[in-house]
């Protein structure tokens, strides 16, 4: 197997995946498939994102999405509206958007205001268009292992792990966190590559002892270096969800320094997993566009 040129090999230390290489790779593929797609039905593939309220992150999110959806030769639509939008005014704005045959995916960035609930923003995404693989038709495809829209930041994860490791069949994964968003999809996503999956979160008892048995560890819990060197087996893959902003800046999940002595495998925040959420939104665009003009594509994210 060759390590590809965003893995580097550091001597005395854990080889770091470097995500935001990884990324563009992924995406100057999708933009060579989004070309020849294009040519084929006579248009570009196109994502519409709906962004509600000031959150300064999800803007910064957002406008990274727009950036990069267009240089990857897609089409960008982008929806801001305010604060005190209805959650009917918003399931409108989405159903407009599952009616347009020009839309291929639709994304409505979270967190939403406290005042709607997100779970009847996303049910109201035509599945077809789930580009964010968040609707309830989406989450199912993945617990049968039926084909379908998967979720953005853990397919960047098992897509890393697979660059670093290869074939990850039998490997013990342990996630900690069980967010809709990354945990749980996580923990399924691993277990479709046969995977032993344990999904650990705030109750797990003796989580250091659970860490240390892991060959692939994840940590998608949102709380500032939690995890310890002492919690990684060493030589372990381990992926760096967290994206915490501290006093001292930008931490994962992870105490990165302690931690990259003794793994295998790391992904630095920022720079790691951060910008493969976007890279696996364009694949997921360009796949959604694609089934809905029933052409034929190679998924990039199984190159
Ligand atoms: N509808 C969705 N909402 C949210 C998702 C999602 O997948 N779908 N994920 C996160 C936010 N997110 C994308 O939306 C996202 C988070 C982080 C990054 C990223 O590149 N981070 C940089 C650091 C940038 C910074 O914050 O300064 C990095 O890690 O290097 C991209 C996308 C929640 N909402």
């Amino acid at each position: 197997m060759t390590t590809p040129d965003f893995i580097r090999h550091r001597e005395g230390l854990a080889s770091l995946i470097d995500g935001k290489l990884a990324s563009a790779a992924l995406d100057s593929a999708v933009a060579a498939q989004s070309a020849a797609l294009a040519a084929r039905i006579g248009r570009k593939p196109c994502l519409a994102v709906v962004l509600v309220g000031d959150d300064p992150a999800s803007h910064v999110y957002v406008r990274n999405k727009v950036r990069r959806t267009e240089a990857a030769g897609m089409i960008s639509q982008e929806f801001r509206r305010p604060d005190d939008l209805g959650e009917a005014e918003l399931i409108a704005l989405v159903e407009t958007l599952n009616a347009d045959p020009a839309v291929d995916g639709i994304l409505v960035q979270m967190p939403l205001p406290a005042h709607m609930d997100a779970r009847r923003v996303v049910e109201a995404i035509d599945p077809a268009k789930d580009v964010d693989g968040l609707t309830a038709t989406s989450a199912g495809r993945l617990v049968l292992g039926a084909d379908g829209l998967r979720p953005c930041t853990p397919s960047g994860c098992v897509w890393l792990a697979r660059q670093a490791l290869g074939d990850l069949s039998g490997l013990h994964t342990v996630v900690i966190g069980r967010s809709i968003l990354v945990g749980k999809p996580a923990a399924l996503l691993f277990l479709e590559q046969d995977c032993t999956v344990t999904l650990a979160h705030s109750r797990t008892r003796d989580l250091p002892e659970v860490c240390r048995s892991a060959d692939i560890l994840v940590a998608a819990v949102g709380r500032p270096e939690m995890v310890k060197a002492d919690w990684i087996k060493p030589g372990a893959c381990v992926l760096d969800v967290g994206i915490n902003r501290t006093d001292a800046g930008l931490v994962g999940d992870v105490a990165f320094g302690p931690s990259e002595k003794i793994a295998g495998h790391i992904t630095p925040v920022p720079g790691g997993i951060g910008p493969m959420t976007i890279a696996v939104l364009l694949a997921n665009t360009l796949k959604a566009a694609a089934a809905r003009t029933g052409e034929k594509i190679t998924d990039p994210l199984r190159g």
